[in-house]
């Protein structure tokens, strides 16, 4: 008999509400109210991801948005010194560590924490020694699941951006790819996550896999916010969830 699968949370990255901001330079529209509504419309965390070039949230942003919910902040970031020592000051619940280009447009892959144990391992002790939960942003492979054991993260975060992008034939495969990654980080008692590039229509395949905790989904949502408004577009992908769980 299989065991039934865990109540999946779902974080809302609210980034693309910073990136509509940013535009014109002003103060509208506040993440800090998005995060609200999330919280209102029964999401179970708040997901910033904080680029090195401040493209979209910014440093003061932080503190307003861990204020704004009774959310956990998971804050999403790039492996440097700058970052580690901004997340010691905030104290977010989690902190997501990401590969970052400068000049990407989103984060196209996953951290090879495989091939940058020595350069991650300090900062994972750092956040971890001060109670920040360490989450990698990975690509769905064994090396990295095995990679981040070594680094004793207690999450993974499976990164979907190719399985969103698949056709085809395809969709099975990555979808298998995740599932599988999925299992093996579970077995290995690493909490795994997934996310980037999640929407209405494909979100279920992954919802379903049984050892996932937490989904996190930002730009479509802040996009069909446009539409529908935020609260709807965060309930409508809670209920997709819900369906499969
Ligand atoms: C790591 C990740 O997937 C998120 O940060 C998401 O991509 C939103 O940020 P960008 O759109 O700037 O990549
Ligand atoms: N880590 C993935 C994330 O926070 C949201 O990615 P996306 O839905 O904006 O592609």
């Amino acid at each position: 008999m299989t065991a039934p699968a865990s109540p999946l949370r779902l974080g809302v990255n609210i980034d693309h509400v910073a990136t509509i901001r940013n535009a014109r330079g002003g103060e509208h529209p506040d993440p800090v109210r998005a995060a609200e509504i999330v919280a209102q419309a029964g999401g179970n965390g708040i997901t910033v991801h904080l680029r090195e070039d401040r493209r979209h949230i910014r440093d003061e942003d932080l503190a307003r948005v861990l204020a704004a919910t009774g959310l956990p902040l998971n804050l999403e970031m790039a492996a440097t010194d700058e970052m580690v020592d901004i997340a010691l000051r905030h104290r977010p619940h989690a902190a997501c560590i990401v590969p970052e280009r400068r000049e990407e447009r989103t984060t196209e892959g996953g951290l090879d924490a495989a091939g940058q144990h020595n350069r991650l391992a300090p900062l994972v002790s750092r956040l971890a020694d001060a109670g920040i939960r360490v989450s990698l942003f990975i690509a769905p492979e064994p090396r990295q699941i095995e990679a981040a054991m070594a680094l004793r993260a207690p999450v993974v975060e499976l990164h979907t951006g190719e399985y969103a992008h698949a056709t085809g034939g395809d969709v099975a495969i990555q979808l298998k790819r995740i599932a599988e990654m999925a299992a093996l980080a579970a077995k290995n008692g690493i909490e795994p996550h997934a996310g980037h590039g999640l929407t209405y229509d494909n979100v279920q395949p992954i919802a379903a896999i049984p050892q996932l905790a937490e989904l996190n989904i930002g730009h479509y949502l802040i996009g069909e916010a446009i539409f529908c408004g935020l609260e709807a577009s965060v309930r409508k992908m809670r209920e997709l969830m819900d369906a499969v769980r």
